[in-house]
């Protein structure tokens, strides 16, 4: 399934929206290929019209002019049913319908297009499991009894229930706190690794495009596209004004969201060990590798707490001792996310992989360093440039 997306190609050729009564076009003569199985990001000031270019893709706003196809397929052509089955779409603050539980949320479309109940429930399981909601506890609370992260995923499994080629995605996670944002970032790139659908995703947020996009749209007033390149492309080489004052100051910095955890040297030697070591050897392992802190892993080698050294001195057993850990960071979180994990971790983060399993740790140092290298390969490109 890796190698070949699910997702269709759509096609925008000369696309304009008149809303009636206005002087001016909200989009005018809009024309963008955005490629089967790749992430697109639409980005640019309030009012541009990413939303309005967006929802004409599902025909909530029909085009006054031009046309949009999907896999070759004008939308024009499609029925309710058929835009339901081809296009899943989420929005901030998710959109749940407050009286319907997480299993009816996620099951709306299936139950559209009529699908038996035995199919819809396997399906919405599947779906919360995908999503990291487990079934068994959340299928039957309501959209309140959740938190803002635990709603956004709700949103993303009900989008997803059909199985359409195409998402569209209108800021999703505009509106939860930024750890929680970059989690759900990570499992959309996670879940995107799989899936390979087309998804179009607007945004406010420069470094939320550059760590999502396969390609980034910049768009200026009227949806006028101002470039439409990779996030590599446009942070070396923004096309004009607009977008070199879209990417702002520090593109250098900015870079970090294009660093992957799995791509730098992070450390895997510190002392981590089972909660149930006991004491006498976890003082032995620490005092041999000269360490003070250890790293405390639960049975499936999950990290739990860090253990200072002073602590085993009157201790009798690993389960009681020590302080939580901090917000871990995955192999996909990006260099940023790290380095707010380490800021409000006060030292080391952990590194974990696909299971929440202990894989290593990252520190200041490691980020500082690839700074200065991103650094020096800018100034030996800029100079090679003139
Ligand atoms: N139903 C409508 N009737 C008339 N004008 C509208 C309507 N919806 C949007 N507009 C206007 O069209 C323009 C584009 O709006 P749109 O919501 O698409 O922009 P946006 O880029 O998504 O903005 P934001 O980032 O603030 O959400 C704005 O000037 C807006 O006022």
């Amino acid at each position: 399934m890796a190698d070949k997306p699910s997702g269709a190609e759509i096609q925008l050729e000369n696309v304009t929206k008149h809303y009636p009564g206005s002087s001016e076009p909200a989009v005018a003569d809009v024309s963008m290929t955005i490629p089967a199985g790749k992430i697109v990001i639409l980005v640019g000031p309030s009012g541009c019209g990413k939303t309005t270019t967006m929802r004409m893709i599902n025909r909530l706003i029909e085009p006054t002019s031009g046309r949009i196809t999907i896999g070759g397929e004008d939308v024009l052509a499609f029925n309710g049913d058929a835009l339901r089955r081809k296009i899943g779409y989420a929005i901030q603050q998710a959109g749940l319908f407050p009286h319907f539980t997480v299993a009816q949320n996620i099951g709306v479309v299936p139950g559209l297009l009529k699908w038996d109940r035995k199919r819809i429930n396997d399906r919405v399981d599947e779906l919360m499991d995908l999503v990291g909601l487990d079934p068994a506890e959340f299928r039957d609370r309501y959209p309140r009894q959740l938190s803002g992260g635990q709603q956004q995923r709700v949103g993303v499994a009900r989008a997803l229930a059909a199985d359409p080629p195409v998402l569209l995605m209108d800021e999703p996670f505009g509106a939860v706190d930024p750890i929680t944002r970059g989690n759900l970032q990570d499992e959309l790139l996670r879940l995107q690794e799989d899936l390979r659908k087309t998804i179009v995703f607007v945004t406010h947020d420069f470094d939320e495009a550059v760590k999502l996009g396969d390609k980034i749209a910049v768009l200026g007033d009227k949806s006028s596209i101002q470039q439409y390149d990779t996030p590599e492309a446009i942070l070396a080489n923004p096309a004009n004004d607009m977008v070199a004052g879209f990417v702002g100051a520090g593109a250098s910095l900015k870079q970090l969201t294009l660093l992957r955890v799995r791509d730098v040297s992070y450390s895997d030697d510190i002392v981590a060990m089972p909660v149930d070591t006991p004491v006498a050897e976890a003082r032995e392992r620490m005092a041999r590798k000269g360490e003070t802190y250890a790293l405390l892993l639960d049975g499936r080698r999950r990290p739990l707490r860090w253990v200072h050294v002073r602590e085993l001195s009157s201790a009798t057993s690993l389960t009681t001792v020590g302080r939580p850990i901090g917000d871990p960071v995955s192999l996909q979180s990006t260099l940023q996310d790290a380095l707010e994990a380490i800021l409000a971790e006060g030292g080391n983060a952990v590194v974990t992989g696909s299971r929440g399993e202990y894989v290593g740790t990252i520190d200041i140092t490691t980020v500082t360093d690839t700074i200065q290298q991103l650094r020096t390969e800018h100034v030996e490109s800029e100079s090679a440039a003139s």
